[in-house]
């Protein structure tokens, strides 16, 4: 039985957390929202799950450090400094950061890049996703999840391969080009596809999720299975054994 402490928990997935803490027989070690005593809040908990917002990533990541237990972050819309100081924080605890905690998505990720290495170069990726009308990133951390399992397939950089935001003249699609595309609205809680567009014929992978508890239930398992680990940073395939 682990003591969670959760970074994010009046938001939706905080919510959502609380149940599966408890589903899951684990101890609600509490949680902080926006100007909360993170700190405090490491102190007594055994690992720490950040579903917030990157402004507060610098601060949880320090947070945990100090305590010296592990930490989870499944806050989307992180930037190249985010990761830089994740990989740093990595040197000192276990972490573990994810675009998307389910089992569903973690398994479209490996097809996604076998499908990449499989097709030829000239077989077009196009990744569409669909999110509820709160969503504030954009694309969403499980496209930019997808479309660098199929940049390591295709063995490209996903950033000087990303085409997206198409909006006017854009001229034809840049060969070998990942393309995203972001729609919001309504409450979905996640939808994702993945398309492999050749000559005459296509291949769509998706998935769906039904409800954030998919998210919860993930990150929670993966949040208790950090415990104990060595400093390092971990992913989600580990956790799951896929
Ligand atoms: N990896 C995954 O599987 C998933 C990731 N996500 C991601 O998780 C994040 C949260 O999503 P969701 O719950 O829907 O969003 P919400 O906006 O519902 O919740 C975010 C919560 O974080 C709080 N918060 C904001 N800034 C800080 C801060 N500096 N310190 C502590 N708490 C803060 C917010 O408080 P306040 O309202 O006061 O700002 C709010 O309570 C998003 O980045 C989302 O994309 C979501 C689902 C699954
Ligand atoms: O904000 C959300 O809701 C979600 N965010 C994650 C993302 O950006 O991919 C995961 C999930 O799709 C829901």
């Amino acid at each position: 039985m682990a003591r969670i402490g959760i970074i994010g928990s009046q938001g939706r997935m905080g919510q959502a957390l609380r149940d599966a803490i408890a589903a899951a027989g684990h101890d609600l070690a509490g949680g902080v929202d926006r100007g909360e005593d993170v700190a405090r809040l490491a102190d007594g908990s055994d690992v720490l799950v950040d579903f917030s917002a990157p402004p507060a990533l610098e601060g949880n990541l320090h947070a945990a450090i100090g305590a010296g237990i592990p930490i989870l972050i499944g806050t989307t819309g992180l930037e190249a400094a985010h990761h830089a100081a994740i990989d740093n924080a990595a040197r000192a605890v276990p972490v573990l950061q994810t675009g998307n905690t389910s089992l569903g998505v973690t398994l479209l990720a490996h097809l996604v890049q076998e499908a990449a290495a499989r097709l030829a170069p000239d077989w077009d990726i196009e990744i569409v996703e669909m999110h509820h009308r709160m969503k504030v990133d954009a694309p969403s951390g499980t496209a930019i999840l997808l479309g660098e399992a199929a940049a390591k397939g295709r063995g490209i950089d996903l950033a000087t391969h990303t085409e997206s935001g198409r909006h006017g003249h854009t001229g034809a699609r840049s060969p070998g080009a990942i393309g995203f595309a972001a729609l919001r609205g309504g409450t979905v809680a996640g939808e994702h596809s993945v398309i492999l567009a050749g000559d005459q014929e296509r291949i769509t992978l998706s998935h769906s999720a039904e409800n954030r508890m998919i998210f919860a239930h993930g990150a929670v398992k993966g949040a208790a299975w950090l415990i104990g680990k060595t400093p390092g940073r971990y992913t989600m395939a580990e956790v799951l054994g896929l």
